[in-house]
């Protein structure tokens, strides 16, 4: 009933008219076989039967993004293309009215800065950087009032930094352009430090520290713009240590550093394609059908984990408010412990505006949120407003890793992003002490999600939601993987955060390699069995052996074992050696009735987790294999209720 193009739904018009010009290579799997369940497809969300969420990362597209596309998706909120090999301009993208995020990066887009954007009235996250894009910066970019994230960074743009000052704007990057003239010294823009504007040699002013040469008056002003250090100030390069830039050595995170990583990657998932479709092919093989149909599932999912995580949170805060206390005593050494200079100046990551001082934070009211592996968490609140989430290692932990290597690691670790990593915005390396800051995540952890307080009895969660959760956390390890080449080494329930709209965030990534090399004897830690069953077996018995890639994997099987069955590992009989069926049995054992399909569904989920948990570390599959398993289960959930889609494209969300 679904394959006449007359009665195709505007939306899935639009979705395979984009794949048409953009997916030279066959990568995007649209799959138009027999049903049109567009909702089900790969990187595509929908409310109400409208595509609300497009996510279409890493598929190596080739072509172009031809105009009267996507353009038509009017209810999209979320767009990203990042990292696809697309070339040509970047189309007119008015239709899209109620898009807030956009994300083309790491493509080939040729052309101007797209003006259309200026028309996206709720638009809030830019990022085109890693292009070739050309032209000036427009200025009417200083009037998209709900700006909160820019990144132009490595293109060809060229003229003057247009004097942005609105006040949402948190991260802004225009570094590695040919850029030129003085840097328009507007609060907004004084915020970000050196590197969201250098390497770009034309550029001058106060903010990066460059006095301008007399020459042609900028902003119709004559006065010079900047200034010669003040008496007794340090050069320019001191003043760039303090800043922890270096400004003569290479920009920190490059495009060659990166594209080689990007083409290695590339090639690395030529060659896994197959192994991944055999697998998917053999999952199709076993799957029934089932009338369960996604959206429904969603909106279920979105309004079951907000109430669950609502209650556990007023639960949580009354436990929390016994031991609540400030604990200033701790941040306050922080803050005597801080000299001026590099050593106590807090760090932001590139690109990010330094939206508070040292003496801010440790004059912000503490909490403490817990105790982990390598510190101690606490929510901070800065002068009553900004919330952000402090973990303080434990210099005994970390002792090992001098501070030029911290600091490496931490400008590395502070440049990932993904909408399901937990931004790092700030370190700060002290005398004794080193602070990383977070965003706050406020509806909780995972860990709470599926095990609840004490109070309340553990009811595993329905499995469209675990299908959802394992996709998110599988997209933020399968990025820091393959796009930055590191390992998180500590993935569990506690380190997967919900973000505000119950979307599961991946938090703590790539500190766990700071424990190493480590003479001192396992953390209390490593003995506690919940933790043990997520250590990969070729990890688990040296304290000097280094996570992997792999090691992920089987801990992301662990941590789908326990969303599947709200079971702590420790209560996970051992299903290393145990045939499919008997771990079934178990899981099935722990669940209550799935509804029509539903078996189906957790049988594949199943076998992603065993195949994940699999001994020989060669044999698991790598993070994108199984976000590939993912999504294929989805699409399959999706190809058996396409009547409900067809029939419901017009709702509308906000
Ligand atoms: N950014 C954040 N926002 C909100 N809560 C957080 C944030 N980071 C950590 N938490 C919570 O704080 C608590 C302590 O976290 P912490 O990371 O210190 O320990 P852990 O996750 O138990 O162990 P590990 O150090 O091994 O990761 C956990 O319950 C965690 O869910």
């Amino acid at each position: 009933s679904s394959g006449s193009t007359g009665r195709l739904p505007s939306d899935a018009a639009a979705l395979l008219s984009f794949k048409s010009k953009a997916d030279l290579k066959g990568n995007l799997p649209f799959s138009t076989n027999g049903s049109l369940r567009y909702c089900s497809w790969a990187g595509v969300t929908c409310l109400q039967g409208r595509v609300v969420r497009l996510v279409v990362e890493g598929f190596d597209l080739g072509g172009v993004f031809s105009p009267d596309s996507l353009s038509r998706l009017d209810q999209l909120r979320v767009l990203s293309l990042q990292n696809n090999s697309l070339s040509g301009p970047i189309p007119d993208l008015s239709g899209l009215v109620n898009l807030k995020t956009l994300f083309l990066d790491h493509n080939s887009f040729s052309g101007p800065f797209p003006p259309s954007i200026f028309s996206l009235h709720r638009i809030r996250t830019v990022d085109l950087s890693h292009n070739n894009l050309t032209g000036p910066l427009p200025p009417s970019l200083t009037k998209l009032d709900r700006l909160n994230y820019l990144r132009l960074d490595s293109n060809r743009f060229n003229g003057t930094v247009p004097p942005l000052n609105q006040s949402s704007l948190q991260t802004f990057n225009v570094s590695g352009n040919d850029l030129n003239g003085a840097i328009p010294v507007t609060p907004v823009l004084s915020h970000f430090g050196v590197s969201s504007y250098l390497p770009s040699s034309g550029l001058c002013g106060e903010i990066v520290h460059k006095e301008c040469r007399p020459g042609p008056p900028f902003f119709n002003s004559s006065a010079p713009v900047v200034a010669a250090p003040p008496p007794g100030a340090v050069t320019l390069g001191q003043s760039a240590e303090l800043h922890g830039v270096n400004l003569t050595g290479p920009p920190p995170r490059g495009d060659h550093k990166r594209t080689p990583l990007i083409i290695g990657f590339s090639c690395g998932v030529l060659v896994l394609v197959g192994s991944v479709v055999c697998f998917v092919l053999a999952l199709r093989r076993q799957r029934t059908r089932s009338r369960a149909g996604t959206e429904a599932d969603e909106a279920e999912y979105v309004a079951a984990a907000a109430q669950e995580a609502a209650l556990v949170r007023v639960e949580q805060e009354a436990e929390l408010e016994e031991k609540v206390k400030r604990v200033q005593e701790g941040m306050m050494q922080v803050g005597a412990g801080a000299g001026v200079g590099r050593s106590g100046s807090l760090v932001f990551c590139a690109g990010e505006a330094h939206l508070y001082t040292l003496e801010q934070l440790m004059r912000a009211s503490a909490e403490l949120l817990g105790r982990g592996t390598v510190g101690t968490t606490y929510k901070a609140v800065l002068d009553g407003q900004l919330i952000v989430s402090v973990k303080r290692l434990d210099s005994g932990k970390v002792a090992g890793v001098n501070r030029e290597a911290f600091e490496g690691h931490m400008e590395a670790v502070g440049g990932l992003r993904h909408p399901n990593l937990v931004p790092l915005r700030a370190y700060l390396q002290a005398k004794e002490e080193r602070l990383l800051i977070y965003d706050y995540q406020p509806n909780g952890s995972l860990f709470s999600l599926i095990h609840g307080s004490k109070s309340s009895r553990a009811k595993p969660l329905h499995w469209t939601s675990c299908l959802k959760i394992a996709e998110d956390v599988a997209q933020g390890l399968s990025y820091i993987h393959q796009a930055w080449r590191l390992v998180h080494g500590n993935l569990k329930s506690s380190n997967v955060l919900l973000g505000p709209d119950f979307e599961a965030c991946v938090s703590d990534y790539c500190l766990a390699t700071l424990l190493l090399p480590n003479p001192l004897p396992p953390p209390d830690h490593d003995n506690d069995p919940n933790l043990l069953v997520y250590k990969a077996p070729e990890t688990r018995h040296s304290t000097r052996s280094q996570p992997t890639t792999k090691s992920d994997v089987y801990a992301f099987g662990t941590l789908l074992l326990e969303l599947l069955t709200s079971k702590n590992p420790s209560q996970h009989p051992n299903v290393e050696g145990a045939q499919a069926e008997e771990v079934m049995g178990w899981v099935r054992s722990t669940r209550e009735d799935d509804g029509v399909g539903g078996d189906d569904r957790l049988g594949m989920l199943l076998e992603v987790a065993l195949v994940c948990r699999l001994r020989s570390p060669e044999q698991r599959p790598t993070m994108w294999q199984v976000l590939k398993m993912l999504q294929e289960i989805k699409e399959g959930v999706g190809e058996d209720d396409h009547e409900l889609d067809l029939h419901s494209n017009n709702g509308s969300v906000s």
